[in-house]
């Protein structure tokens, strides 16, 4: 099978001596939507250049349709950049600015305006087609900025932050426009971003990175609920981590030993077996978490129910937004859970601020990892 993207052991030292990625593997096929995500420094972006060859490759391989790419340059490659700045020339009509790349390659006049039409019209740009970018919105001078990506027919669209420039509400938009625009166009998209809720929300697939390394290649649901390392537990969703050792493993679910008692979850079996004794990280969604009160509540009953996963803690916080209780819980290691439901769930007054409370969770929505 040929895939899209193969990025092969890639690693990235700059001429400073700073490693900015390190053994970065991932294959891509036709299609995909893919997201970078990560802290700032990650590597992210030293990565999406490597793929568009602005930045050099120091070890490791890149391969585009089975072609290697690490010496060829990026007017070569079948890449197309989207900068978060959107970069277009200002004093360009939109129709000039759409059809630059085309020019530039040597197209002529009658081939590249057939292409700026039809993009113009996938994009429902032709309204503003004679203006110049200065006088329009940022969310028009988006649109413009992947048409000018997507004119050239690029087998992979590299976008760099490409919604970082707009406003909440306007992001949202665009985010489903451009959902729906990359199913449509069936090219394969490859995106930078700081904000956890976009990659969710977009791609079929996360890379998660951390110091230059991948933590995690996984599609979002998977992410968000099957963390693989602590660091992705930490970084996506709202988790409260149980550090441990294992007491003993029955089918998926594993029994560890906590300082909050005999604790279990999903063991999600990367990195190894499930050895007795082995260090390990409970991960609980706040999902998950079921609150019940603490004063004259069948401790044994709910034990049984959720196979010995329960904790003591506090209420602290009780407000509701809207339709939804927002509940913060202090355990008695001082540690907060922040939790949510629907206010039919956890009515005003069921709970009193200050209330001792018991927290409890299925096992197989928990997820057992090891730890580092
Ligand atoms: N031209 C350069 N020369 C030397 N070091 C660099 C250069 N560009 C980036 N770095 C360093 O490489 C590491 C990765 O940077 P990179 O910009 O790829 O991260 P990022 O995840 O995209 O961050 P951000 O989200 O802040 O853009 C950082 O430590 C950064 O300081």
């Amino acid at each position: 099978m040929s895939y899209d993207l193969e990025l092969i052991d890639v690693g990235k030292v700059y001429d400073n001596g700073t490693t900015a990625v390190s053994e970065f593997s991932l294959a891509i096929t036709r299609g995909e939507f893919i997201a970078f995500l990560g802290p700032s420094g990650c590597g992210k972006t030293t990565t999406l250049r490597m793929i568009a060859g602005f930045e050099s490759i120091t070890s490791g391989d890149m391969m585009i349709k089975g072609v290697r790419m690490n010496d060829i340059p990026p007017q070569h490659r079948p890449t197309s950049t989207i900068f978060q700045n959107y970069a277009l020339f200002p004093h360009m009509s939109v129709r000039r600015n759409i059809g630059y790349g085309l020019e530039v390659k040597g197209m002529s006049k009658a081939e590249r305006d057939a292409k700026v039409d039809r993009i113009i019209a996938t994009l429902g740009l032709e309204d503003i087609a004679e203006r110049k970018p200065e006088k329009l919105s940022g969310g028009q001078r988006q649109r413009i900025a992947l048409a000018r990506g997507l004119v050239v027919e690029p087998d992979i669209l590299l976008l760099d932050e490409p919604l970082g420039a707009l406003d909440a509400n306007l992001r949202k938009a665009i985010q489903s426009e451009l959902k729906l625009l990359q199913k449509t166009l069936n090219v394969t998209f490859i995106f930078v971003t700081h904000a956890q809720s976009e990659a969710l929300a977009l791609s079929d697939r996360v890379v998660v990175m951390n110091q230059g390394r991948v933590e995690q290649i996984s599609p979002p649901h998977q992410l968000y609920t099957r963390p693989d390392t602590p660091f992705v537990a930490q970084f996506i969703g709202r988790n409260t981590i149980f550090s441990g050792a294992i007491d003993d493993r029955q089918g998926d679910v594993a029994r560890i030993s906590t300082l909050a008692g005999t604790l279990c979850g999903r063991w999600n079996g990367q990195g190894g077996g499930c050895i007795r004794g082995g260090r390990v990280n409970l991960v609980v969604p706040a999902e998950a978490i079921e609150v019940h009160a603490g004063e004259g509540t069948a401790r044994e009953e709910i034990a049984l129910r959720y196979d010995g996963n329960l904790i003591d803690a506090k209420l602290t916080g009780f407000a509701v937004v809207g339709h939804v209780s927002h509940l913060t819980a202090t355990l008695d290691d001082g540690r907060q859970v922040s939790l949510e439901a629907h206010i039919d769930k956890y009515q005003p007054g069921r709970f009193a601020v200050g209330s001792r409370i018991v927290l409890s969770w299925n096992p197989t929505e928990a997820t057992v990892i090891p730890a580092p």
